[in-house]
């Protein structure tokens, strides 16, 4: 990593009260004082119980991926989740601002259509918002997308990119599969199914896992390559580019999922193209999925608003 950084990140979960269930707590500190590739510590806790620890841990941070929080069960829509995760993410982003307020942030918490911009606003409160630093993780969605297309059409993996834009739950997700590479034909009916199997993805998990919880161990993979294209990105890489919830005037909502580039200061440029040329289907399904994403957008901010925090 370049000179001026030392790139240390937490990744796992933070138990912010001593009030709180407790279930298996971790977390994990890497530092690398010259290059993310060669880490030169790791050091795992085995749990945050109180503010102290949760700040120390906090300290000299350049990327911080919240994960915390309960997942659904079958029957539940992301949304439900809110009143518990909402709190959380709270608490966390809240803990960010007062001790490294210059780190990227990585909202894996669900509704992320509703903690991203509850973030936003708490970091507004504490007067240290970046909107350049602070991202939904859709890296899921991008993962399935990628996958569920490779497997149609035969092709490798690797090769697959599928942008997928809007935000992170259901009919709010929008693979853009006409924007395939490398260039793939779909039939309408093709393009239905795909859709609806990478919108559901998340359900078809909840449902299989029965009340086990939701898709833990792909996320983890997902959350991986988003922590891993932070670290290239702040090591001065200047080609990373990845799908997140972002705030966004790409459309008229004030936070969108889209491809964005990332680099040493966050967000460098959203990348407007995906949504030109847009088949119809893709069109209608856009318009189609902005009124629920403005409601869980407004929801989050008037969430946020309620809360005192102090400067
Ligand atoms: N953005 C995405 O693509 C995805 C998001 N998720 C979301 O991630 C969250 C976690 O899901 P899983 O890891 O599957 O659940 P999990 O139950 O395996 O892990 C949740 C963790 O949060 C911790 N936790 C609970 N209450 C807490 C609190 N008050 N403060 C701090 N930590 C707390 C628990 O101790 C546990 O370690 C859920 O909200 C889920 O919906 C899950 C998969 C994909
Ligand atoms: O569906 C869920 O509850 C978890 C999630 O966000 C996903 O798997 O995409």
């Amino acid at each position: 990593m370049a000179a001026s950084a030392a790139a240390t990140f937490t990744i796992g979960t933070a138990q912010t009260g001593r009030s709180l269930p407790q279930s298996n707590p971790f977390g994990l500190k890497f530092n690398s004082l010259v290059n993310f590739k060669t880490f030169s510590g790791l050091k795992a806790m085995s749990s945050i119980r109180c503010a102290s620890e949760l700040a120390n841990c906090l300290k000299g941070v350049d990327v911080v991926v919240i994960p915390a929080g309960v997942p659904r069960k079958p029957g539940m829509t992301r949304d439900d989740l809110f009143n518990i995760n909402a709190g959380i993410v709270r608490d966390l982003v809240t803990a960010v601002a007062d001790n490294c307020p210059g780190a990227f942030i990585h909202i894996i918490s669900n509704p992320v259509n509703s903690t991203v911009p509850i973030a936003a606003e708490i970091l507004k409160q504490k007067g240290v918002y970046d909107p350049k630093k602070l991202f939904g993780v859709t890296t899921l969605d991008v993962v399935r997308a990628n996958t569920f297309v490779a497997q149609k059409k035969n092709l490798r993996l690797i090769d697959v990119d599928v942008p997928v834009v809007g935000g992170h739950a259901g009919i709010t997700i929008l693979p853009l599969l006409s924007k395939t590479r490398p260039t793939a034909n779909f039939t309408d009916e093709e393009i239905e199914a795909l859709t609806v199997r990478i919108q559901n993805a998340g359900t078809e998990v909840v449902e299989a896992k029965a009340g086990a919880g939701s898709a833990t161990l792909s996320m983890a993979y997902a959350a991986a390559r988003f922590v891993e294209s932070s670290l290239r990105a702040l090591d001065g890489d200047a080609d990373v580019y990845e799908c997140s919830f972002v705030e966004s005037d790409l459309t008229d909502l004030p936070f969108f999922a889209s491809r964005v580039k990332i680099g040493r200061k966050g967000v460098e440029a959203l990348i407007p193209t995906d949504l030109q040329g847009l088949s119809e289907y893709e069109q209608k399904a856009l318009e189609a999925l902005k009124p629920e994403l403005k409601a869980s957008i407004e929801k989050g901010i008037a969430f946020a608003q309620k809360q005192t925090v102090s400067a």
